[in-house]
């Protein structure tokens, strides 16, 4: 029998505002452990929560982005579990009337193919604080309770491992598009639930699923679903039956193991929070929002080829880095060679920095920098194979590309006259080779513009030597 897979992704993103869901805490990676707190985050008897506007507006943002129905009127609700970390002992979240539903994403497929998944819903709700184990201690640090997030949930859409890897990749891209969080996995910013079961190829029943929670990375989702489903397939030939139930997934071993089964799965007690009104959104605000919607990486996408001319290769790296689209752009907008400088930049200036393991963020060379390199190899005041030295030295030293040039003396020796006299003496040196050349060895011309080019150390304009060459060769 064969069977296929069945893939359905929640997925929570912390919002990037400055405060958290329903106070004035300030949002902050890393801080000192519990300065970031007052009696609302803390749960402290009393104390109610205040809506944060501007995480509502992300929502909102992201719901519009995701191609989402908002809903005028949605309603925050307590989810009641006990764990030290959440102080309240429930979590204020959304749950029978979220503020968005019934969108999709459309993405591109390695093999090209365009793929279309649903999204069941987006719903607002706060994090948890942090359980740090230490040996036989154990600490809490609340800085994140409350922080606000998205949790976004797929219907079963996604049928390979690879799929979901690269949806993800697509949703945090837009995320990021749109302002509304940095969603960088490995500060937890985005994580994601995968909730996976199997079915006979072709058949059109769900199989029963087994969630696993809280995958960090892009290739641990690939990596854990990978595991996931041949389990089940294992099982399930063997003559046994999947279990509903949640699952961890394992880096180092690349396996998942249970969590806990469904008999242990908690009840929630779901009821709306009575110190939240329902949330009522102004058709026209939503308006507003969608007017002034940042542009999504599809629309880069088309932008980037219509205004640049760039290759489409080039233009999709420029849309999945947003931050090196960005650059590149930066750059274009100092000297209009966009070809040149899409170039560079992924050829050269890339390498460099992974070589040195600097990320983009870090380059010594600026958008501008980089221009500026671009202009005196296109200007021919230095030649591309110096211009490689250069830049190497860029990234080295942080010095400007016309800084490099002037002291190392680097600028391409583009004078008729001296060139030609480099070219005679080189001539002279090696009479053998000139006369086999003249008897039709043509090949020998490389031999001689490497000699003027090592005695020149590589300065010499390639073109004059060449023709140059030609000329005095045939004497
Ligand atoms: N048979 C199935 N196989 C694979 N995925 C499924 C199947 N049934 C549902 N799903 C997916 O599981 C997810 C269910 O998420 P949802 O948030 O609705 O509920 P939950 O996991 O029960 O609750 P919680 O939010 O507490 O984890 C959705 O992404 C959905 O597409
Ligand atoms: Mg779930
Ligand atoms: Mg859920």
């Amino acid at each position: 029998m064969e069977y296929e897979a069945v893939i359905g992704l929640e997925i929570h993103v912390q919002m990037d505002t400055q405060t958290k869901l329903f106070c004035g805490c300030k949002v902050e990676f890393g801080a000192e452990p519990n300065t970031n707190v007052c009696p609302v985050c803390l749960g402290m008897p009393g104390a109610l929560p205040v809506l944060n506007k501007r995480a509502v507006e992300y929502a909102v943002r992201a719901s519009l982005a995701l191609n989402c129905e908002v809903h005028l009127e949605s309603i925050f609700a307590r989810k009641n579990y006990f764990y030290p970390d959440l102080p309240k002992g429930y979590q204020i979240s959304q749950y029978e009337r979220p503020i968005a539903t019934d969108g999709y994403l459309e993405f591109e497929l390695p093999d090209g193919s365009k793929k279309r998944v649903r999204i069941r819903r987006l719903h607002m709700e706060e994090d948890a604080g942090k359980s740090i184990h230490e040996g036989s201690k154990s600490y809490v640090d609340l800085n994140r309770a409350g922080t606000p997030l998205m949790e976004i949930v797929t219907e079963p859409d996604l049928s390979t491992p690879e799929e979901a890897r690269v949806f993800l990749e697509n949703l945090r891209n837009i995320m990021r598009y749109v302002g509304v969080s940095k969603a960088d996995m490995e500060k937890g910013q985005l994580r994601c639930d995968i909730n996976v079961s199997i079915r006979p190829k072709g058949s059109k029943e769900l199989g029963t699923r087994t969630e696993i929670k809280n995958v960090n990375s892009f290739r641990f989702v690939q990596k854990a679903l990978e595991y996931e489903i041949e389990r089940q397939i294992k099982l399930v030939s063997e003559g046994g039956r999947v279990e509903q139930e949640t699952r961890t997934f394992d880096p180092s071993t690349g396996k998942t193991f249970t969590m806990r089964t469904k008999e242990e799965a908690e009840d929630y007690r779901y009821f709306p929070d009575p110190d939240l009104l329902p949330l009522k959104l102004e058709e026209s605000w939503i308006e507003e929002i969608r007017n002034t919607m940042p542009e999504l990486p599809h629309q880069r996408l088309e932008r980037l080829l219509s205004q640049y001319g760039i290759s489409e290769y080039e233009a999709k790296i420029f849309v999945q880095n947003k931050e090196l689209g960005d650059f590149f752009e930066e750059a274009v907008s100092h000297l209009q060679e966009p070809k040149l400088i899409a170039n560079w930049l992924l050829n050269d200036l890339l390498g460099l920095l992974n070589e040195k393991q600097i990320p983009l963020e870090n380059s010594p060379v600026s958008p501008e920098g980089l221009a500026e390199l671009v202009k005196l190899i296109k200007d021919n005041v230095i030649s591309t194979k110096i211009g490689k030295e250069v830049i190497r030295d860029m990234v080295d030293s942080g010095k400007r590309a016309s800084q490099i040039v002037e002291e190392k003396g680097l600028k391409q020796i583009t004078d008729e006259s001296s060139i030609r006299q480099i070219v005679e003496e080189v001539v002279k040196q090696f009479p053998e080779e000139a006369q086999r050349y003249r008897q039709g060895e043509d090949k020998l011309i490389g031999f001689f513009v490497g000699q003027v080019m090592k005695s020149t150390k590589g300065k010499a304009n390639p073109k004059l030597v060449n023709q140059l060459l030609r000329e005095v060769l045939k004497g």
